[in-house]
């Protein structure tokens, strides 16, 4: 499992442990960390060109330092200084060791990047050996377009809203070359804390992080940005707080997922009920069912209108449809969770078909038109069993009236309060999934891919999460251990190419099979 923290926690953590050692010691531990994972991407260290974007904060002396340590092994390094001061010390070592320090301006790196630099707009006043007035700028320019690696040591978690002229103009740069960038703590641009990007960000080959995730590095944008992430320890484990999320890894997920015993049945393997499909929407009852069967349910209860029933029945000869001429769920026989909502509609039938699901007393995944009723009357889900509720941004957004943009734009926060308002556990479906209840820490997702953002895979991943639910798991686990499948699932469908939500539901054993074959040595 991996657990990531907020600039805060990281911060007061840091400062514990700064107090037991002798100054410059953690920025020495990350930097020598980071000097080693540079050094692991570059072919050859003796004679290739780095570059170091420094800003003005701690985040640049880690960079700094790694410079100095990748000189001394015969690299070229060159520092663009881009703020009003440098890590003093972390400047003077790689001077010492006979690295180059380079200030700019704005100007240079706008795009086009030729313009010289107009009066006013240097923006660098250091008063180093190595400063040389306005042709710094186009030798910085030049230096990042002929970089063999960029170090983004701009700003970590000490960062503050969008990232200034000339941090923003340089981060631009950096994209537009051809060399890897390692980011130093968080690529630079990305909120620490959130994930949140707003203006010009690095985007990472890898990041280097110090002492701890933070929750940025595993949210997007941020996690798309970041990289591949390699955590450099400094020691700051035993003054680490609960973490603020916690993320599945291979290992862990596997630990999660039931596995049936010698002595199981299929009752005791758990038994699903799914309420889903309409005569109008008929494909999310049998993808829903898909997703359920294909997740390791014991057996699956379909219960729905004749049309959607058939068809679950035609598709799915092992489900054990009940087809509802009323809507309750009384004749159904017993399940351990239900999944209600996928097609279903909202019309008076819906409604009443829902109430009566949430009037079971086992745990119950509400998804899609499930959620619009609620949508209207929250009280529905007013019960003592869990519920797990699996909205995209939308349906997040009319649950909880506010606006879908600043969902979308600040996922944790509004999965969190939605869990806190609601009283249930909420996944809130996106690019990141996040899973969130009260009191405890949030679980983000981040093993999808962008080809599932098509009609029907929500229909599979309620499910995937129903089908754990009724295995015994609690909402929050089955929630983060469904989305973890289901982006597995659906990364071996696409396969880097379309995908259909059928064919998810039907990579869903490959994706258990990939989880169980990991070797206990390489896991993570
Ligand atoms: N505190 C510690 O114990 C350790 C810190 N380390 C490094 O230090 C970093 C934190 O250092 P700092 O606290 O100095 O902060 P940062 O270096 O992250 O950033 C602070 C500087 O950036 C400027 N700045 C803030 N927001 C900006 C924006 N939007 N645009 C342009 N400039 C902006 C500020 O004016 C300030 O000078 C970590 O991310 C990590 O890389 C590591 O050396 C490990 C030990
Ligand atoms: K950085």
């Amino acid at each position: 499992m991996f657990t990531a923290y907020t600039a805060d926690q990281i911060r007061t953590a840091e400062r514990a442990l700064m107090a037991t050692l002798p100054e410059g010691t953690l920025m020495r531990r990350a930097a020598t960390g980071l000097a080693a994972v540079c050094a692991a991407l570059l072919p050859r260290v003796y004679g290739s060109r780095v570059v170091l974007l420094v800003g003005s904060g701690d985040n640049g002396g880690d960079a700094l330092y790694a410079g100095a340590t990748l000189t001394g092994r015969g690299a070229a390094v060159t520092a663009v200084l881009a703020g009003s001061r440098a890590h003093e010390a972390g400047l003077a070592a790689l001077l010492a060791a006979g690295g180059r320090a380079t200030g700019h301006s704005a100007a240079a790196f706008s795009p086009g990047g030729a313009a010289a630099p107009r009066h006013g707009d240097a923006l660098v006043t250091h008063e180093t050996a190595v400063w040389g007035g306005g042709g710094d700028a186009d030798e910085a320019r030049r230096a990042v377009e002929r970089a063999d690696l960029i170090v983004d040591g701009l700003v970590g978690i000490g960062a503050s809203g969008a990232l200034r002229e000339p941090y923003a103009g340089l981060a631009e740069a950096a994209g537009r070359a051809a060399a890897p960038v390692v980011a130093v703590d968080v690529p630079s641009g990305v909120d620490s804390s959130t994930g949140r990007v707003e203006g010009a960000a690095i985007r990472a080959a890898v990041t280097v992080t110090m002492g701890a995730r933070k929750t940025g590095l595993l949210v997007d944008p941020g996690a798309t940005l970041a990289g591949r992430i390699e955590l450099v320890d400094i020691g700051l484990g035993p003054y680490l707080p609960d973490p603020d999320v916690t993320a599945l890894t291979r290992a862990s997920a596997r630990g999660l997922l039931p596995r049936p015993a010698a002595e199981s049945d299929k009752y005791r393997r758990g038994v699903v009920g799914v309420a889903a499909g309409s005569d109008h929407y008929t494909g999310a009852a049998v993808l829903a069912v898909g997703g359920a069967l294909n997740a390791g349910a014991g057996m699956v209860r379909y219960a729905g209108p004749a049309r959607p029933a058939g068809q679950v029945r035609a598709r799915w000869p092992e489900a054990v449809v009940t087809e509802l001429d009323a809507p309750d769920v009384d004749a159904v026989g017993r399940v351990q969770a239900w999944v209600v909502g996928p097609g279903l509609g909202t019309g008076e039938w819906a409604r009443e078909l829902l109430r009566r699901v949430l009037a079971t007393d086992v745990p119950v995944l509400v998804d899609a038109d499930g959620l619009n009723l609620v949508a209207r009357d929250v009280s529905l889900l007013r019960r003592t069993a869990p519920v797990l509720i699996t909205p995209h941004a939308g349906e997040l957004a009319r649950l909880t009236g506010t606006a879908r943009g600043a969902i979308e734009a600040a996922p944790l926060a509004h999965a969190r309060a939605a869990a806190a308002e609601l009283g249930v556990t909420v996944l809130l479906k996106g690019s990141t999934t996040v899973v969130a209840e009260e009191g405890t820490p949030t679980w983000v997702n981040g093993t999808g891919t962008p080809w599932l953002a098509t009609g029907g895979t929500g229909d599979v991943l309620s499910g995937v999460a129903g089908s754990l639910l009724a295995q015994g798991l609690g909402a929050r686990e089955a929630g983060a251990c469904g989305a973890y499948l289901h982006g597995l699932a659906g990364r071996i469908a696409a396969a880097g190419a379309p995908l259909t939500a059928a064919g998810v539901a039907e990579a869903l054993p490959a994706a258990i099979r990939e989880l169980n074959e990991i070797p206990a040595a390489s896991q993570r």
